[in-house]
């Protein structure tokens, strides 16, 4: 989904003095810094995935909804120091009100939720997919915004909501072509974090942001990271304890550190179960150093990665069960996974499955000259109304119009010409059998 606006190109206006635009008058034709145009080519990929995205959530019986771009700023003030919200689009509008450009989906769901209150019944299996962006210096070059499918379920405490946007996941993969041997999908709970931090005493305050520091686990030396620990005042012992557990990658492991009968051992366990009845058991894998970015995750947390390990996540999610009494509502039990449109494109270009991408229409319609124009369109009207797909081409060449055809993957050619019409007649070439036959305009179909 990269559109080549690396040169920076300019336009010149007719009149190089036009009012609008530079001091000379030229225009630049580049998207804003960090942003993406989609001219047809890109369009037609982005709107495949985003079908598929769409196929999934109707396989899955979730509901679409939507938000506008901008919100309130307060939606994303939070204090855990997640790389997110301190990159916030960020601004004042005209009436003095701090808004964004909403950096992810959630809050929005969840702002949703807590407005209808008590007219929707539980559990809610809502989807979306919309425009997200972030301000970052653009000293790291990198995109500011890009889209992403969200899938969330509210009103459903255990981990069998888990389960079903796990298979979501793997239903899209399969969808692309992917397989289990080129993606993975790593499960933790930070109910581990947690089991953790209990046992070294640590306070319930430190959780969110002991999560936010682990979490740069993989993009950080572990040097850093336990200084990182260090500074938030846990004892190098504690330090020692969450590396340590991090670094399990067996439940059986995990719960000999633990102890039986921990949550977050039980939670995983069942599942883990839940994949074998799914069929899905070996896209997955338990990976206790998985903790996710943002500071909202309570249980349950995943994110796909390539097995070759060259991209970043995939995709990733998890449960917040929390999330809606920081906006002064009622908590209710909530998952979901965010499923971004850039990583996904760079892997299958990687394994060779991106789909032909080439246009493709029904007919050409083509008067062979000026006084057929009339009969062309309402050639092209009958057609378009038995629904073809009609490019009506008018003020060309004969060859041209070949050259086109062939471009645009056209079925047939249906020439107007007026010793044909004079007859009532049009002209039809089938351009893959190259067949040539006249037809009586009014039973074309
Ligand atoms: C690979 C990529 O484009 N990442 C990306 C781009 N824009 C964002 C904008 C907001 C939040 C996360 C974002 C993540």
């Amino acid at each position: 989904l990269f559109s080549s606006a690396a040169s920076s190109s300019t336009l010149t206006h007719g009149d190089a003095a036009s009012t609008h635009g530079d001091a000379d008058g030229v225009v630049d034709v580049n998207p804003p810094r960090g942003t993406r145009d989609f001219p047809p080519e890109d369009m037609r990929l982005r709107t495949w995935l985003f079908d598929q995205f769409r196929e999934v959530s109707r396989l899955m019986a979730f509901e679409e909804v939507d938000f506008p771009v901008l919100e309130s700023e307060a939606l994303f003030i939070r204090k855990a120091g997640e790389e997110i919200t301190q990159q916030l689009y960020n601004f004042e509008d005209k009436g003095g009100r701090r808004v964004v450009l909403r950096p992810e989906i959630t809050p929005s769901l969840a702002r949703l939720v807590i407005k209808q209150g008590k007219s929707v019944s539980l559990p809610l299996k809502w989807f979306t997919i919309g425009q997200c962006w972030r301000y970052e210096r653009m000293t790291r070059g990198r995109r500011r915004e890009h889209y992403q499918w969200n899938m969330d379920i509210f009103g459903v405490p255990k981990v069998r909501a888990e389960a079903e946007l796990l298979h979501a996941i793997v239903l899209l993969f399969q969808r692309l072509g992917i397989t289990s041997s080129d993606v993975g999908i790593r499960v933790s709970s930070r109910k581990v974090l947690q089991a953790v931090l209990n046992m070294y005493y640590i306070p319930e305050h430190l959780f969110t942001e002991v999560c936010v520091i682990v979490d740069k686990l993989g993009k950080m030396t572990r040097e850093e990271i336990e200084k990182e620990l260090v500074s938030t005042g846990l004892s190098s012992e504690a330090v020692q304890g969450i590396i340590n557990v991090l670094s399990l990658k067996s439940l059986s492991k995990l719960e000999e550190v633990l102890g039986s009968g921990v949550e977050a051992v039980a939670d995983l366990k069942k599942l883990f179960s839940f994949a074998e009845q799914y069929g899905y058991a070996d896209w997955i894998c338990f990976d206790a150093s998985v903790v996710r970015g943002l500071a909202y995750y309570t249980g349950i947390v995943f994110e796909a990665f390539d097995r070759e390990g060259k991209l970043r996540a995939i995709c990733g999610g998890g449960r917040y069960d929390r999330l809606l009494s920081t906006f002064g509502s009622e908590d209710i039990p909530a998952c979901g996974f965010g499923f971004g449109d850039a990583v996904i494109v760079e892997l299958l270009k990687e394994k060779g499955l991106l789909p032909d991408m080439s246009r493709q229409i029904d007919d050409i319609v083509f008067p062979l000259d000026e006084e057929l124009e009339g009969p062309a369109s309402s050639i092209a009207s009958s057609l378009r109304k038995k629904g073809r797909s009609v490019d009506l081409v008018e003020d060309k060449r004969l060859k041209w119009v070949f050259k086109h055809a062939e471009r645009i993957n056209a079925s047939r050619l249906i020439l107007v010409g007026n010793s044909e019409w004079e007859r009532g007649m049009v002209r039809v070439k089938i351009l893959s059998t190259r067949e040539e036959f006249e037809v009586k305009a009014g039973e074309l179909e």
